[in-house]
């Protein structure tokens, strides 16, 4: 996503106007996904608009006020609005992870229908998985930066021949994990935290199949709360 910031210096008298035409021109345009014009104490405005396409279009509006733009892509150093916690600072951080990551996989490797999978499991891999989710819920990238990312936990999971049965049992092995370690029990965290945990399994499921053609290279995803964020009283 590219963020264009362009600075505009507009006669007080044009300003109206300027604003008007300005909405109704972003409006219109298909390649604009967001924008906000801002104003400083000296009159001059900012703004920032946000391209869909990659390149950005060559978009241009009132020419003559504009005293300098410039293009920037977004990092993942970002907000989510307000002071909204992520799912991985709501969960307990770190340490939360690592907790339902060793007793469920404790779990798991005594289960008769999903243990089978993990009986050469590398010890370090409910660490690993802790460290996973910890991205994928808006922690620090660790998974990515040392542990190969995407493309690293997608290639553990082909040729597995995960079945719908063996899927169903880590999902709910897994649930039992999080009631027994406490991680948060309020309807929203749970919500948000087992529609990850669906989608993401149903993806390993597939990935897995003798037949499947997954995409070989993605970032690690990232999960936020999604329609309901965290509940204040
Ligand atoms: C949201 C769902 C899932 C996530 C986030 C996930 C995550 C991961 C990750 C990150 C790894 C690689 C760990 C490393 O860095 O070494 C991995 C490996 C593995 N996963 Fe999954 N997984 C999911 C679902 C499943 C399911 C449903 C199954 C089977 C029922 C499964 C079976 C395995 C196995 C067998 C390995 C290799 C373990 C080893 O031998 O070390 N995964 N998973």
């Amino acid at each position: 996503m590219i963020v264009e910031l362009i600075r505009y210096d507009v006669p007080e008298d044009r300003r109206p106007a300027f604003e008007e035409s300005l909405a109704a021109e972003l409006r219109r345009s298909a390649d604009c996904a967001d924008y906000e014009l801002l104003r400083a104490g000296d009159g001059h405005c900012l703004l920032r608009v946000k391209w869909v396409t990659d390149a950005g279009p060559a978009w241009t509006f009132a020419e003559e006020h504009i005293t300098s733009r410039a293009r920037y892509t977004s990092t993942r150093v970002a907000g989510q609005g307000g002071s909204v916690p992520t799912l991985y600072e709501w969960a307990g951080g770190a340490e939360a992870f690592e907790r339902l990551t060793e007793v469920f996989y404790g779990h798991v490797k005594r289960d008769e229908v999903v243990g089978p999978l993990f009986a050469h499991m590398d010890p370090g891999h409910p660490r690993y998985v802790a460290m996973w989710l910890s991205e994928v819920f808006g922690g620090p990238d660790r998974y990515s930066r040392e542990r190969g990312g995407y493309a690293h936990m997608l290639a553990q999971h082909l040729g597995k021949a995960i079945t719908e049965r063996q899927r169903r049992r880590w999902v709910s092995l897994l649930m039992d994990a999080a009631d027994e370690v406490g991680l948060p029990s309020d309807p929203e965290f749970r919500a948000a935290f087992a529609g990850y945990i669906e989608w993401g399994t149903r993806l390993a499921l597939s990935n897995s199949q003798p037949d499947a053609t997954p995409v070989q290279q993605a970032p690690v995803p990232r999960w936020g709360w999604g329609v309901a964020p965290p509940y204040v009283p």
